[in-house]
């Protein structure tokens, strides 16, 4: 596949184009989210709700978007959030995504479903700051264990597991499309396993329907609970972030059941329609965490300048979902990297135009709430 013009402005530009390049099945896994698709839309929307109030007469002829997760110093507060199937978009696929999150010094998040096996992703990325492997949580015990084990083996740096998806979600593009995975791609983490033998048949099942969902229901634990986390300290020496979070109640009880980090997520609104926003849902967790482990966010963050409001309302640092499947499309790792820049880019910029030298400068007071008053306004 040719790589196309990588001329653009901004990441919002980018879903028509990808849209032209990929097939009907895979646009519409990597765009659609569940049901009405409400959550998918607020996720966006919520971030237009909020305004900036920029200070002034503060030296910012140098601009520092540094910042440390995990005792590491990341480029600036982003990680690529993770995705399944990324050679649906490009041949290199999560190959590509690795290289291009390592030359910008952001830290990736590998999926466990994803097109290519984890060991490699992580030495394609092995320039990079660190990286992080997204766990889903099968049935079978003794193959999660071995999934873990050989994710710390092969040199990540943090395990992140999905809480949000008891089953997936019901995206009817997936259903309506009957999505399964081109029977050239496997589920590489998921071979050599007795188990995956039969995960993989219907993936790339004939039936009707979305082959992953019902991947899912059959290999996915829908009886998690809190006593998991624990379980996975006593098998793996890794951080452990909680990923889907969207109740402050849940990211109390995660941190007390030993969480190192708590991602704020509606999984792009993939999961439970009409599930807040992520952006709307972040104070409140923030505040119930306490600043006891780190607190990240995502969904729908598309511009330098809701970096600047996530970061605000409490967020350490964000996660970016889908413009990086657009980049890959159009232009493999160096569409990855032209997104990581532009946002990149924005950011900087947007923090001098607010009078953040650095990223400890932004706080609360500098975003206003469609509810907040303006500073001293008279009613
Ligand atoms: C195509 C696609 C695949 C995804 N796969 C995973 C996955 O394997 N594991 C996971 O925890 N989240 C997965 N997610 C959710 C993302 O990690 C993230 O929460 C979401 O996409 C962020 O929202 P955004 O796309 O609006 O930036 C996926 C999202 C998309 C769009
Ligand atoms: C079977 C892959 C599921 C990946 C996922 O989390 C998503 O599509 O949202």
């Amino acid at each position: 596949m040719p790589d196309s013009d990588l001329t653009f402005q901004n990441l919002e530009e980018l879903k028509p184009r990808a849209e032209k390049i990929l097939s009907r099945q895979a646009f519409g896994y990597y765009a659609s989210g569940s049901e009405s698709e409400s959550t998918l839309r607020d996720n966006e929307a919520s971030f237009k709700r909020y305004r900036l109030v920029p200070r002034l007469m503060v030296d910012v002829s140098k601009v520092d978007t540094t910042v440390t997760l995990l005792g590491r110093k990341i480029a600036c507060p982003v990680l690529v959030a993770p995705m399944a199937m990324q050679r649906l978009a490009h041949s290199d696929g999560e190959l590509a995504t690795s290289r291009a999150a390592a030359a910008e010094g952001i830290p990736m998040v590998q999926s466990t479903m994803g097109t290519v096996e984890l060991a490699e992703v992580r030495r394609a990325g092995k320039a990079g700051p660190m990286m992080m492997f997204q766990l889903y949580v099968f049935k079978e015990r003794g193959f999660v264990k071995q999934l873990v084990q050989h994710a710390e083996k092969s040199g990540y740096n943090a395990i992140v597991v999905t809480v949000d998806a008891p089953f997936l979600g019901k995206r009817e593009a997936d259903e309506r499309e009957g999505f399964k995975l081109p029977d050239h791609l496997r589920l590489e983490n998921l071979t050599g396993l007795a188990e995956a033998a039969r995960m993989e048949r219907k993936v790339h099942s004939k039936n009707k329907g979305s082959g992953i969902a019902l991947h899912f229901a059959d290999h996915i634990d829908p009886s998690l609970t809190w006593d998991f986390i624990p379980w996975l300290h006593s098998i793996t020496r890794l951080p452990i972030f909680l990923k889907g979070v969207l109740c402050p109640e849940d990211a109390h009880m995660g941190v007390e059941a030993g969480a190192d980090g708590i991602i704020v997520s509606n999984h792009g609104g993939r999961q439970l329609d009409y599930a807040p926003a992520s952006l709307d849902a972040l104070p409140g967790i923030a505040a119930a965490v306490g600043k006891r482990v780190p607190v990240l966010v995502d969904g729908g963050v598309r511009r330098g300048t809701d970096i600047i409001k996530a970061l605000a309302m409490g967020a350490d640092v964000v996660l970016i979902g889908r413009p990086i499947l657009w980049g890959l499309t159009l232009g493999g790792e160096s569409g990855v990297r032209k997104v990581l820049e532009t946002i990149k880019k924005e950011l900087r910029l947007s923090m001098a135009l607010m009078g953040c030298p650095s990223i400890e400068h932004l706080g609360r007071g500098m975003v206003i709430a469609p509810w907040d008053q303006y500073p001293n306004a008279r009613l």
